[in-house]
């Protein structure tokens, strides 16, 4: 027996080497005098190729490996053999790590194998030791594993990776040993050259596997996917789950994970889910249990699988499409490491295809961009892409299209892929899919929308950032991209954020500017999403309030609106750093100018007055699909300023409210005349120059209707229209109002009052504006106008006051949410006055606002607390059971919801406050949906729901911990 056989008896406990090419391999290494590139399949064994030479030569061996978590479990891997093998990275131990340097430095050190990721090993604190050991020549080899990571060709392409050049510099004379399951020749002939490999030896296992059967199932065909894979799993694992496999289902997300973590479990093959999402000691708990046979299914993003060598693994599958062939067939083939029959099955979803296609597009353009050049080989992840795809759509053998991906020749099949099993079956398969997307229509649009259809950027691919994690998760290296991933997903979340607000994400592509257009730095495109026309928009904006308030004394003295506009929005331009910011600028401009005009204008005649109002009104239409937080607080308060002589300014602080509002009190009649609001104006698209309470009652327009209301009952004028009256006379009648509006809880949100605004979040986001949208619920009822218009103050000023109001009503902070918190400060208030329904109808007219003093007071006292504001239902009167009654809308049920759960919240029960928001969205919504229970079963059902839940769970730590809350509990 050979020393080398005897060193791999001794050390490995192997009594021959697994194949020629294994053992060719180490004698080449061995040897020592050329460098070598081990391109083998994934479980052929190339770790052995390096640790075997490394054992038998005098010094270290240096091991480059991307990932920590690759790298521990091979260290364990070699310390259980006792083979002197460590790593220092960033999550060791100081302790360790001082004893591991303490060992390399030391004359002759006993470590053999020193595993190091590709940046800790170009780390500056690294470098004395590295410089130690070379000068010493103490370095037996540089062995860099999953050597594709160095080529822009590879589809795990880690920059990281190319400074191993250097490295291979400054180690002149240390034989290295590149090695790879996944090279295409491109790919190859790129690690040579970046690793300045000098004429390698290559040994190369051909890629085919024939105990390996591949199948695509397409996943839109099937009437139950779950319970297909089901069948799948149940057959690949004997019929039998426990003892004779196991198997791993691969997914895209975490959310589907988790689902089909579940359904399998559910439907009888106990599976476990594993993603960075979970906690890690429940991440570690379903990988043990898996790897000990107790739990048959893993189903795991691909930060699962590498370095896990387990050999009876009897199937995987891809429940979501790889991203490339090359990363496909490295993930398919963790089966069948035994050599027993094993299957490969993807169920593929053209759906699919186009989210990853996006997102792999997305990529290429953010690196292009960030770049600032295009480059040839941006194009490779779309070849490879291409070259998934191609091997799921083909009519031909699977085995073929991946050996000859890799450069092999065309394997003997032998029956091992389902196109050669049965190719009539795979061509009927095709036919049924290209029948399903005629019928459904293609696929791949332009720009699939939500909330059914994808809507990729909206959710970047997924509500739970699908696809996002795939690349978040691949390399898991938490050394340097803890930061980098923060501003990824800063970046991801901004951008989240900002399409929610717009709803539009059709305007990415920069439309340039007309020839006349009037803007400075038109074609400038350094504000990502502001538009020309927003711009032009805006312009006009401030062109319009310059015109109409001349006394503004910071453009007194100017001659040229446009030319001043023009300079200001210039400015502001120059000065914001995103859309959003820009908007806001602008809408704060006008405001400013506004209020600096405000103190002439109040003593100005009634004609400039309206005249300003109406100028307001045309600047609410949203900003080119565009709406801000500020806008959207801007459209709300234009409605107010309509109704509130004085304030009609598009953007107040919840100070100049306030102010506005003692300005009512105290001076209520000083205008004759009621404006009318703007929802005409938006309804229309018109920008009348001024409205008035010259609408007669006559008037049929029940939009006209609602808006002279508005004005007359906001204000407490004391001479009523006729139609003022007819209102008032059906205010009378709040229960029977409560009821009609009861019937609509799913998009209308009732007030004690019976006052209407607001629609769930997931329908609002799809509105480009949600201005029309509210102006079609006031349309429905004009009665609710009097608490409308008085509440929206006292909500402003508490959407800056109070800070569980948006922890209320809103899961991310989006202005869409910060509008649904002013519908709670609605509903709040009209209980503030203290009028119950009952109340108004024995007042016989509708209430004029209660002193705005007083309002606020009281508003801010109960507005955000359900405690209190139940406990004025049960005390203001007799009345209160009646209204109790009342089926609660999403909003009444969401501050139930909040008030039961903020104590949970408080005592550290959620692991995030976003958790928190999540869950009581998702609680809100679960308790209303279809129903028509009152308030007092809300929130016993509520409390119920929430006890149940935590007495299962410590802690909520994901949004997948309740996910079956619905199915099990309701
Ligand atoms: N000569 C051998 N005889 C028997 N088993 C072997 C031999 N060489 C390696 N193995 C075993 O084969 C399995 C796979 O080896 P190894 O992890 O090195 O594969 P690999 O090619 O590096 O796979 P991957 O691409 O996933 O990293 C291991 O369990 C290893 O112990
Ligand atoms: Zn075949």
């Amino acid at each position: 027996m050979s020393a080398v056989h005897r060193a791999l008896k001794e050390h490995f406990g192997f009594d021959q080497f697994r194949s020629q090419q294994q053992e060719d391999a180490v004698t080449a290494v061995l040897k020592g005098d050329r460098d070598v590139f081990v391109l083998m399949p994934t479980g052929a064994g190339k770790s052995l190729c390096y640790q075997l030479p490394a054992l038998l030569a005098s010094g270290i061996t240096l091991v480059i490996s991307p990932l920590i978590a690759l790298i521990q479990d091979q260290v364990e891997h070699l310390k259980a053999l006792n083979v002197p093998a460590r790593s220092i990275n960033s999550k060791l131990p100081s302790a360790e790590r001082r004893q591991i340097l303490a060992d390399l430095e030391s004359e002759s050190p006993r470590l053999k194998l020193l595993y190091i990721t590709p940046e800790m090993v170009a780390s500056p604190s690294f470098q004395p030791c590295l410089s130690s050991l070379c000068a010493r020549g103490l370095l037996a080899y540089l062995a860099v594993d999953e050597a594709h990571c160095v080529s822009q060709w590879g589809h795990d392409f880690r920059p990281d990776y190319l400074k191993l050049g250097n490295l291979r510099s400054r180690l002149q004379g240390v034989p290295c040993v590149a090695l790879t399951a996944t090279a295409p020749k491109r790919v190859q002939e790129d690690i040579e050259r970046s690793l300045k490999l000098r004429s390698p030896l290559v040994f190369a296992i051909p890629v085919f596997r024939k105990n390996l059967k591949y199948d695509v199932i397409f996943r839109d065909l099937l009437p139950d996917p779950y319970v297909h894979l089901l069948a799948f799993a149940k057959e690949a694992l004997g019929g039998n789950t426990a003892e004779k496999g196991c198997g791993i289902v691969y997914c895209r997300t975490r959310e589907s994970c988790e689902e089909v973590a579940h359904k399998l479990t559910k439907l009888g093959i106990p599976a476990k889910p594993y993603h960075a999402g979970l906690k890690v000691g429940d991440r570690n708990e379903s990988q043990t249990d898996w790897m000990a046979d107790k739990v048959p299914v893993i189903v795991a993003t691909i930060s699962f699988g590498m370095g896990v060598d387990k050999a009876n693994v009897r199937f995987v599958v891809h429940w979501n499409l790889a991203k490339s062939l090359a990363s496909y067939y490295q993930e398919s083939g963790r089966a069948g490491r035994d050599g027993l029959p094993s299957s490969c099955r993807i169920y593929y979803s053209p759906k699919d295809r186009d989210q990853l296609n996006f997102l792999i597009r997305k990529e290429i353009a953010r690196k292009q961009e960030k770049r600032g050049s295009e480059n040839e080989k941006d194009k490779s992840p779309i070849l490879d892409f291409e070259a998934m795809v191609a091997f799921c759509e083909q009519e031909g053998c699977r085995h073929a299209t991946i050996s000859q991906f890799f450069g092999n020749q065309k394997p003997n099949c032998a029956g091992a892929c389902d196109f050669c099993r049965d190719p009539r079956l795979v061509r009927a398969q095709l036919a049924r899919a290209a029948a399903l997307s005629t019928r459904t229509g293609p696929a791949q649009s332009a720009e699939p929308r939500g909330p059914f259809g994808f809507d990729p950027e909206l959710y970047a691919g997924g509500r739970k950032g699908y696809g996002i994690e795939r690349c978040d998760e691949e390399w898991g290296n938490e050394e340097d991209d803890s930061e980098k991933r923060k501003k990824e997903f800063g970046d991801i979340f901004r951008k989240q954020m900002s399409m929610r607000r717009t709803s539009d994400v059709a305007k990415e592509t920069f439309v340039p500017p007309d020839a006349d257009c009037m803007l400075r730095d038109a074609s400038s495109q350094r504000i990502p999403r502001l538009t020309v026309k927003s711009r032009e928009h805006c312009l006009s904006l401030l062109q319009e309030c310059l015109t109409n308030h001349r006394g503004a004394a910071e453009i007194s003295h100017s001659s040229d609106t446009l030319d001043q506009a023009v300079e200001i929005e210039h400015e502001i331009f120059r000065g914001s750093k995103s859309a959003n910011l820009y908007k806001a600028s602008v809408l704060k401009r006008v405001s400013e100018m506004k209020k600096s005009a405000a103190a002439s204008v109040a003593e100005e005649k009634q004609s400039e007055s309206n005249e300003e109002t109406a100028t307001c009104s045309s600047s609410s239409q949203p900003l080119d699909g565009f709406t801000s937080a500020s806008q959207v607080y801007s459209l709300k308060r234009k409605r107010v300023g309509a109704g509130f002589r004085g304030s009609s300014s598009l953007f107040q602080t919840a100070g100049d409210l306030l102010k506005n509002s003692q300005k009512e009190t105290l001076a209520t009649d000083k205008t004759p005349g009621d404006p009318i609001c703007e929802e005409e104006e938006v309804e229309t698209g018109k920008t009348p120059k001024m409205k008035s309470s010259k609408t007669t009652p006559a008037d049929s327009s029940p939009i006209k209707a609602k808006t002279s209301t508005t004005s007359s009952l906001s204000s407490p004028s004391k001479r009523l229209t006729k139609k003022q009256q007819k209102l008032a006379e059906a205010a009378k009648d709040m229960r029977r109002i409560s009821q009609y509006f009861g019937k609509k809880q799913v998009d209308t949100t009732q007030t004690k009052a019976g006052s209407v605004i607001s629609e769930p979040e997931e329908e609002r986001s799809q509105n480009h504006s949600p201005l029309p949208n509210h102006t079609d619920l006031i349309t429905k009822n004009s009665t609710s106008t009097d608490v409308e218009s008085v509440s929206e103050n006292v909500t402003a000023v508490l959407l800056q006051k109070s800070p569980s109001a948006e922890e209320t009503a809103s899961r991310d902070g989006t202005p869409v949410n910060t509008e649904i918190t002013a519908v709670q400060g609605e509903t709040h208030e009209s209980d503030a006055h203290g009028k119950s329904p009952k109340q108004s109808h024995e007042n016989g007219s509708p209430s004029p606002p209660a002193k705005r003093s007083h309002v606020m007071k009281d508003t801010k006292r109960v507005t955000f607390d359900p405690v209190v504001q139940e406990t004025q239902f049960d005390t203001v009167n007799g009345d209160a059971a009646e209204i109790s009654q009342k089926p609660v809308t999403l909003k009444e049920a969401a501050d139930i919801v909040v008030r039961c759960l903020d104590p949970f919240y408080k005592k550290g029960k959620f692991a995030t406050k976003d958790l928190f928001k999540s869950f009581a969205r998702f609680l809100s919504h679960l308790l209303t949906e279809g129903k028509t229970a009152n308030r007092g079963q809300v929130k016993m059902e509520a409390k119920s729901l929430i006890k149940g839940f935590f007495s299962r769970i410590q802690r909520c730590e994901s949004e997948t911990d309740w996910r079956h809350l619905k199915v099990e509990d309701r």
